[in-house]
């Protein structure tokens, strides 16, 4: 049992610094990192897609290789063009709506990553963050560099159902399926475009294959901000989808400023490989948390076994 710390290169989600968990079962190793201001009851779903990836394995996959878009932190306008050249990604996920920021920031962000990737694809993700009302204003100032979709553009789903019958640029749905009593209810309430699954939040491939074949919406995977090894996961998942007609947010290993893995997951020409990975001995020992880190994980960690067990 491995507990790794590991440094992002720009604040992502509020944090620095991402922990978690790595493991080796007889499928092979497997990633547990919920984010550290989750509940124990939040993270059984994550225990169950490790114990999936170390134990069961992943299905046969359909495709041998995955578009990915890069994902641009909200950072100034230089740094998100920079992000975008720099992955050679054909589409690129753009964070709005950051706690102390403004529309302007936005507007000059998502312009700046637009005239970065020319004739690519361009999606927002606004993390919940606005009302119905400042969704419908904003999007109408977004759309103007052409949009693939916005992702969680409020918190309620209820609320992504207006915005979506208010605007012509298409809703994602994330943490109103990860983070839901009821995924299916988007469906129900015809509120989204786009599912945005995620494989350790959701409980496992097999769990997010489920709600992709229930939910009838075109899927995209996307990271939890993995290692390499917790992203095998989500390769696994886009690799055995039937169809998959958009770029997935798997392109977040180059956010991190270390790897556990020598041959790191990273886009070549916007698309990852499918491919189980392996530690190294000498980055796992450099990405180790401290002493004090591994005990409060290994708590944490039988916290949530026990109540996985219960
Ligand atoms: O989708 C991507 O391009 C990368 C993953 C990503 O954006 C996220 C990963 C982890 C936590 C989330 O806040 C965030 C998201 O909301 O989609
Ligand atoms: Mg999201």
């Amino acid at each position: 049992m491995i507990t790794y710390s590991i440094g992002l290169k720009n604040r992502f989600r509020g944090i620095t610094v991402r922990e978690g968990m790595l493991f080796e079962g007889p499928a092979g190793w497997a990633e547990w990192s919920p984010f550290l201001d989750y509940d124990d009851a939040t993270c059984v779903p994550w225990l169950q897609a490790a114990r999936e990836a170390a134990v069961d394995g992943w299905p046969v996959p359909v495709r041998t290789a995955v578009p990915v878009n890069c994902t641009v932190p909200a950072v100034g306008p230089e740094r998100a063009a920079e992000i975008v050249r720099g992955s050679g990604c054909g589409t690129a996920k753009v964070k709005v709506a950051e706690p102390g920021q403004t529309l302007n920031d936005d507007l000059a962000r998502v312009e700046a990553v637009r005239d970065a990737i020319g004739s690519g694809q361009v999606r927002i993700d606004a993390n919940g963050a606005w009302s119905v009302d400042d969704a419908v204003t904003n999007l109408r100032q977004l759309a103007r560099f052409d949009l693939e979709y916005v992702e969680q553009p409020c918190a309620a789903v209820e609320d992504l159902a207006a915005v979506r019958r208010r605007t012509d640029v298409p809703i994602a749905a994330d943490e109103s399926i990860r983070r839901a009593e009821d995924p299916m209810l988007v469906k129900k309430l015809e509120a989204a475009d786009v599912a945005v699954l995620k494989v350790q939040p959701i409980g496992g491939v097999r769990a997010c294959l489920e709600i992709a074949e229930q939910i009838g919406l075109p899927v995209v995977v996307s990271s939890a901000l993995e290692t390499s090894v917790g992203i095998a996961a989500g390769v696994a998942l886009a690799a055995a989808l039937p169809e998959l007609p958009y770029a997935c947010g798997l392109a977040t290993v180059s956010m991190f400023t270390g790897e556990v893995v020598a041959d790191p997951l990273l886009p070549v020409d916007g698309f990852l490989p499918v491919k189980r990975v392996q530690p190294d001995t000498a980055l796992v020992n450099a990405a180790r948390a401290d002493v004090a880190r591994t005990a409060v994980w290994e708590e944490r960690l039988s916290r949530v076994q026990k109540r996985s067990a219960g």
